[in-house]
């Protein structure tokens, strides 16, 4: 997990994605498959990308009661996914038995897929979080709160934006993984983000695993876009 750049694969369909992985043949990716694509194309998705060898981030962002949430972890782990999340906000009982139902699904013998919390989505601002989710403490103290609760109920770790991830390790430890959307290259569109950093930014952070999505799948030359991006992080793939 240790310095991996994650690719968001955001495509509505298998053949979109398919056309965007030609050129990195010789690479042995990290990708994100999220709702768009697991529900355009269902589980056959991740096991083409297994046989292609590449590392998966099943990011569904299951958010339910525990019992939903449990059932359907268990079946998720049937995919033999690397890492899946679930959104904090659903509480600890829920992140509890996400973890249950991802124990139990898993083959005897197997590693269970890394199972972390979503904080505050990286497309939440400060004003967001006090005037809509109403949360007076702000939205440090609210990252720093659902890492608490997601270590508390045995999650690895958290997605969150490169701006809290440093405050996490210091807190929560180096090995609760940290993964962070949001990163934008300098002079690249924020778009949907309100905070993002650079890849170099998120270097010094001490992050477990970027994820890129847009400034690689849009770019004009996504291998070099990629390949520019990681040698900023310098991520090895693992
Ligand atoms: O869980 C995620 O992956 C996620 C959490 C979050 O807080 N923010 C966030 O952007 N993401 C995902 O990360 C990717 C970011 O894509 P880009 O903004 O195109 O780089 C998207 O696939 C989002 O669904």
């Amino acid at each position: 997990m240790k310095d991996s750049l994650i690719i968001a694969l955001d495509f509505p369909g298998k053949s979109q994605v398919m056309e965007f992985l030609k050129p990195f043949e010789q690479e042995q990716l990290f990708v994100k498959v999220g709702m768009e694509l697991f529900y355009a194309e269902g589980p056959s998705i991740i096991e083409e990308l297994k046989k292609q060898n590449h590392k998966i981030f099943l990011d569904l962002k299951l958010h339910d009661i525990p019992n939903t949430v449990k059932s359907t972890m268990k079946l998720l782990a049937g995919l033999e996914c690397d890492l899946v999340n679930v959104h904090a906000a659903g509480g600890s009982e829920m992140m509890s038995a996400a973890l249950e139902g991802l124990e139990s699904g898993t083959a005897p013998g197997q590693k269970r897929p890394y199972c972390i919390a979503v904080t505050q989505l990286t497309s939440t601002s400060e004003c967001q979080v006090k005037q809509e989710q109403q949360i007076v403490v702000g939205l440090q103290e609210s990252v720093l709160n659902y890492a608490k609760l997601a270590q508390n109920s045995g999650l690895d770790g958290v997605v969150c934006s490169p701006h809290e991830a440093g405050l996490i390790h210091d807190r929560f430890g180096t090995d609760f993984i940290t993964v962070t959307p949001g990163i934008r290259p300098a002079e690249s569109a924020l778009e949907d983000q309100k905070r993002t950093a650079t890849p170099e930014f998120a270097r010094k952070q001490g992050i477990s695993a970027i994820v890129v999505g847009r400034p690689i799948t849009r770019a004009a030359n996504p291998l070099e876009s990629y390949l520019a991006i990681k040698s900023e992080w310098k991520g090895v793939y693992q």
